[in-house]
């Protein structure tokens, strides 16, 4: 059946006012970006994102970060973390101790190896110790986040749920005494993945920099003091296990 007159100009209508929203959402996000002293300070500083003020506040309180560390940045692009973790730990191209990847393509920064890969592939932790030359990491950080969809929920739940992915892969690659940093939503870590941290962290805290934004739901769990490996029983595996990575 043709498409009467009236339904033609209510589907015009429908898309003005799509279009006008998307402006406005645009025009706001400029301005908050103009209007944001830590995305004036990343500019002036060389850093290539304001999320590089969340690390360097958190390592600042905490002391994270050390010379001769070895670290992997999870969802490190555009590589403001990178950057912060290259600079702390004397990382060099001669002897690069700091691994990152991201599934979106990062400018080569100098003293760290970048991945351009999506880490929920199955192959990713191997490529990833591969890049570590087989030895353990003394710091793993997760600042991954997949696109919003606006859907509260939804939103938690992809979150959590590579945040699980990420302590997962911390377990395996931690160096006994090691820590794991990764962002998470709103009221933190609970339940199974909360209880495990516990379970193999020394010290599990939830902390909030006062660069990330006071109107998001962002928060970053802190794991220090790892334990060293447990099998599925919870049994702590040696670290000569010809198994462990
Ligand atoms: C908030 S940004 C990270 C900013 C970064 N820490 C910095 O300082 O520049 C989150 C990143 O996580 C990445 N990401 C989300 N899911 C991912 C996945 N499954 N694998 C790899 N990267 C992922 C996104 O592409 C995005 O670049």
């Amino acid at each position: 059946m043709s498409q009467g007159k009236g339904d033609g100009s209510r589907a015009l209508h429908v898309r003005v006012k799509t279009a006008r929203r998307r402006t406005a959402s645009s025009t706001r996000w400029l301005q908050r970006q103009l209007n944001d002293p830590y995305v004036r300070r990343s500019k002036a500083e060389g850093y290539r994102s304001r999320a590089a003020y969340k690390l360097l506040e958190i390592d600042e309180k905490h002391k994270l970060l050390k010379p001769g560390q070895r670290i992997v940045d999870l969802g490190a692009a555009p590589g403001g973390w990178s950057q912060v973790v290259a600079a702390h730990v004397g990382s060099t191209d001669e002897d690069p101790k700091v691994v990152s990847i991201d599934y979106l393509e990062m400018d080569a920064l100098p003293g760290v190896i970048v991945l351009q890969k999506n880490f929920l592939d199955e192959d990713a932790p191997a490529v990833l110790v591969a890049a570590l030359g087989g030895r353990k990491a003394d710091l793993v950080l997760s600042d991954m986040a997949a696109p919003t969809t606006g859907h509260k929920k939804t939103d938690h739940l992809r979150i959590m749920h590579l945040c699980e992915i990420a302590a997962e892969f911390a377990r395996d690659v931690l160096a006994p005494g090691g820590a794991f940093l990764a962002k998470v939503f709103q009221g933190g870590t609970e339940g199974t993945l909360l209880a495990d941290l516990k379970r193999d962290f020394a010290q599990v805290i939830h902390v909030k920099p006062a660069a990330s934004r006071q109107d998001s739901a962002e928060l970053y769990v802190l794991a220090r003091g790892f334990r060293g490996r447990t099998d599925v029983l919870g049994t702590h595996v040696e670290d000569d296990d010809p198994d462990a990575p």
